[in-house]
C-alpha cells in the first residue's frame, strides 16, 4: 500500500516507528519526513537508535509499530520497489572476502536488474572514490577505509534517488573524507536525496541543510541547521590571563573549561554582554594576555541537548 502518491511523496515518510528488543525500547514512536533533494543529518549519541531506524527503512529489521515509505512506496508492502529506490551504506563492514572489487559491484548491480549499462558508472565511482587501482584486488586485501568506500559504491550501483549513509567516514582519513563528501555533494546537486549519520558534527554542519537529533529512541530536535545554530543565543569567550592572575569570583560560574591554557567562558548573549566581563576584569585589576570569541557550533548544541559529546560518543564507538 502506498502512503502517498509516488509522484508527490516525500523521499522518506517515517510514521510512528516503535522498535523493542526485549525489554529495551530502541525507538519510541519516531515520525518525520525527509523531503526530496534534502541533504539531511541524523545525529545522536551511541545507542540513540539511528542504526535501528536505518535498518527499518532498509527493510532489514521489522518495526513493532509504524511505517516507512520511500518516495511513496511502503518498505513492507511494496518492499521491492522501495528497496530499488534506496541505496544504503551500512555501518558494519560485511562482504565476501574473496570477491574482487569490480566483480562484486557488477554482481551487486545484477541484484537490482542492472546489466552492462552500469559498468561505466561503476568505473566512474571507483575513480571518484580513489579505488581504481584496487578494482581487481580481492576485498580481503583492502584496508578498512577502502572497504568502507567500496560499500559506498555498492550502495550506489543502481543509481538510487535516495541514499542513506550510516557513519560512512568512520576510520577514513581527512583527505578521503573530503573526497567522499565532494562526490556525495555532486550527487546531491544532481537531485539525489542524501541522509547521513556521523559523529563528525562539523561534517553535518557543513553539508546538511536540516538535522534531526535522536536521543534514547525519540526525536529530540528536528530543524534546519542554520535555525538550530541561531536558536542558541550564547557565545564562548576564551581568556588567557597574564602571569598567575586569577579570574574574579563573579565570573567563575561562567567557566566551562580550559583550552590551551585559556579559560573558556559561556556567555548568554542577553545576560552577559562581553563588555561586562571586561569591566569585571578591569575592576578587579586582572591583566589579560589574549582573548578570543567563538560562536556555538553543533557540538555545543549536541552536548546541551543530549548531555553527551559526539566526539566522546565516537571514541566509545571506536572502542567497542
Ligand atoms: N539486534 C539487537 N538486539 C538487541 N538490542 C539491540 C539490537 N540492535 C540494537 N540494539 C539496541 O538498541 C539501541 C539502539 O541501537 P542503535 O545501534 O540503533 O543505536 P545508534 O544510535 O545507531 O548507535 P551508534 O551511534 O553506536 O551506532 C541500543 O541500546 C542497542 O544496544
Amino acid at each position: 500500500m502506498n502512503a502517498t502518491s509516488p509522484q508527490t511523496a516525500a523521499a522518506l515518510e517515517i510514521r510512528g516507528i516503535r522498535k523493542r528488543y526485549g525489554a529495551l525500547e530502541a525507538l519510541r514512536g519516531v515520525s518525520f519526513d525527509i523531503q526530496r533533494g534534502e541533504f539531511f543529518a541524523l545525529l545522536g549519541p551511541n545507542g540513540a537508535g539511528k542504526s535501528t531506524l536505518i535498518s527499518i527503512i532498509s527493510g532489514l529489521v521489522r518495526a513493532n509499530e509504524g511505517s516507512v515509505a520511500v518516495l511513496g512506496h511502503d518498505t513492507v508492502g511494496d518492499f521491492r520497489q522501495a528497496r530499488r529506490l534506496l541505496g544504503v551504506v551500512p555501518q558494519e563492514l560485511v562482504f565476501d572476502p574473496f570477491f574482487k572489487v569490480r566483480d562484486m559491484l557488477r554482481i551487486q548491480a545484477g541484484y537490482y536488474g542492472c546489466g552492462k549499462e552500469v559498468w561505466p558508472w561503476i568505473d566512474e565511482m571507483l575513480e571518484r572514490l580513489d579505488l581504481s587501482a584496487k578494482a581487481n584486488a580481492s576485498m580481503r586485501a583492502l584496508s578498512g577505509g577502502m572497504k568502507r568506500r567500496v560499500l559506498i559504491a555498492q550502495a550506489l550501483v543502481h543509481r538510487p534517488p535516495v541514499v542513506i549513509l550510516d557513519e560512512p567516514t568512520a576510520g577514513v582519513d581527512v583527505e578521503l573524507r573530503r573526497m567522499t563528501w565532494a562526490f556525495m555533494s555532486e550527487l546531491h546537486r544532481q537531485g539525489t536525496t542524501v541522509v547521513l549519520t556521523t559523529h563528525y558534527l562539523e561534517e553535518a554542519q557543513e553539508l546538511c541543510s536540516r538535522i534531526a537529533i535522536l536521543d534514547r529512541g525519540s526525536v529530540a530536535v528536528i530543524e534546519p541547521t542554520q535555525q538550530l545554530l541561531a536558536r542558541h543565543p550564547y557565545r564562548f569567550l576564551r581568556i588567557k590571563l597574564a602571569g598567575d592572575a586569577q579570574l574574579p569570583e563573579a565570573l567563575r560560574p561562567l567557566v566551562t573549561g580550559e583550552v590551551g591554557g585559556a579559560l573558556e567562558l559561556k556567555l548568554e548573549t542577553r545576560v552577559h554582554p562581553i563588555g561586562g566581563v571586561f569591566d569585571a576584569l578591569r575592576t578587579a585589576g586582572v591583566a589579560i594576555e589574549d582573548v578570543q570569541t567563538r560562536e556555538p557550533d553543533l557540538e555545543d548544541i549536541f552536548i546541551e541537548l543530549t548531555g553527551h559529546s559526539a566526539q566522546a560518543a565516537a571514541a566509545n564507538g571506536a572502542a567497542t
